[in-house]
């Protein structure tokens, strides 16, 4: 099982992160698509990177604004795979 981050170690990687928010045991980003389709399609890019990381984020879409809830279930917190997932969103989110 993944180990939990501290919270040093969560604020260090949130200097990087800084699209990201903490709230509680979890990462979050809402990233707004110009439009519905683009949300969507950058949806697909993520639940593909997820399923080969075996790392799921919770996602909600709201027309073409979605957030990204990244939390490990099984440690039941922030691990270094919310960390590395995070910045996996991040870079897919740049290409579009
Ligand atoms: C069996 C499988 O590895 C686990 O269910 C994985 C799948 N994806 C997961 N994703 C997240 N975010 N947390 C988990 O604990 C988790 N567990």
């Amino acid at each position: 099982m993944a180990e939990l981050l501290n919270d040093a170690q969560i604020d260090e990687a949130l200097t990087r992160l800084t699209e990201w928010t903490r709230d509680g045991d979890a990462l979050s980003r809402t990233i707004t698509s110009s439009t519905f389709p683009a949300a969507i399609a950058l949806v697909d890019a993520v639940a593909h990177e997820a399923e080969s990381m075996d790392h799921h984020p919770d996602i909600d879409i709201r027309w073409r604004s979605v957030t990204y809830t990244l939390s490990t279930h099984s440690s039941g917190g922030i691990t270094s795979l919310d960390v590395v997932l995070a910045g996996a969103i991040d870079r897919l989110a740049q290409g579009r």
